[in-house]
């Protein structure tokens, strides 16, 4: 899927995909394969185990019963009589209930303006670190500009990460206004001929007028300077906190567009399947996966390659 999946699938992508997400492997894969290999015939205990296992991974009761219902139907269509037959139908359902278009996950070869949105703690910081790395090793000049200026510490923090990266980094004081901060950052970024300008904004959900105000601002400043950027808002959830991840993006995605997300912290839960119900139930493409915390640990997301890593198959 595009370039940046040839290149990264060279270095070794899909077995450290595969190593990120053992947890979850664990529990879907070896969960299935006790189910196809401890029942003799489909039936309803069958499907009833399938879905247990699904829900208790997190894919989300819509998202499971679809999946269960396409299960369903192909085994009737294709007269499947064998348990074991039915792993390659339901990972291909798994895949088909997140299929969004190819196009849905690529940056754009066009000078970009990507705000980071999320609440504190989810990974945030570390995610624009991460992707500027990313970015960067990716030939694109990257900078990054520090609109959290709420939180203490998030403007240090977001330097120590471009320090590592090698990029600029366009900041004010503590407490200033974020809009500022992003209006001196987008005349750098197109003084300097930047490709992606990164925004590390904070997240405030509690006060939800606020925030909406705030980002709104933003958008606003970027749209006015800067009309001819492709614009890009991702959310940043931890993966560790299941369906509350999701109903955050859907708090957030009541207060602005979404056009992507950030996925961390799968390499820390048994309970990944949260990927496919935020893709499946949202329809916003998940852009990357945090699996771990080290820089190249951000991962850009393909869904065919995390399903057949959730089933460890690397041979296909
Ligand atoms: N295991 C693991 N840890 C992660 C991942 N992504 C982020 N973390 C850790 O999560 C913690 C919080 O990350 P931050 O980047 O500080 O979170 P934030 O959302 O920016 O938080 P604020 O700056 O407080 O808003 C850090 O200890 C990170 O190292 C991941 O994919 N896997």
């Amino acid at each position: 899927m595009g370039r940046r999946f040839e290149m990264a699938e060279k270095k070794g992508f899909f077995s450290r995909l595969a190593a990120g997400l053992t947890k979850t492997r664990d529990n879907i894969a070896s969960g299935f394969d006790s189910i196809f290999k401890g029942f003799s015939s489909i039936d309803d205990d069958f499907y009833e185990e399938l879905e247990e296992i699904m829900i208790m991974s997190d894919m989300g009761i819509d998202t499971t019963m679809s999946i269960i219902e396409n299960l369903k139907k192909k085994v009737k269509e294709e007269k499947i009589k064998e348990p074991e037959e039915c792993r390659q139908v339901l990972i291909d359902s798994i895949k088909e209930q997140m299929k969004l278009g190819e196009e849905a996950y690529d940056f754009k070869d066009k000078k970009s303006v990507v705000l980071v949105i999320g609440v504190n703690g989810v990974g945030k910081t570390t995610s624009v670190g991460k992707m500027a790395s990313l970015l960067k090793g990716e030939g694109k000049k990257v900078m990054m500009a520090a609109a959290d200026t709420f939180r203490a510490g998030a403007i240090e923090q977001l330097k120590e990460w471009a320090g590592r990266a090698g990029v600029d980094i366009i900041s004010q004081a503590e407490g200033a206004d974020p809009a500022a901060v992003v209006y001196d950052a987008v005349s750098a970024a197109k003084a300097r001929n930047v490709d992606v300008l990164l925004c590390d904004t904070a997240g405030r959900l509690h006060n939800k007028k606020n925030l909406m105000d705030e980002l709104k601002k933003i958008n606003r400043i970027v749209e006015r300077e800067y009309p001819e950027a492709y614009k890009e808002t991702l959310i940043v959830l931890d993966g560790t906190t299941g369906q509350n991840a999701l109903a955050q993006a859907k708090q957030f995605k009541e207060a602005t567009d979404i056009s992507g997300i950030i996925l961390t912290k799968l390499d820390g839960t048994a309970k990944g399947g949260i990927a496919i119900a935020i893709q499946a139930e949202l329809g916003i493409p998940v852009k990357y996966i945090g699996i771990g915390e080290q820089v190249d640990d951000l991962q850009p997301f393909d869904p065919d390659m995390f399903v057949n890593a959730l089933f460890d198959r690397g041979d296909e």
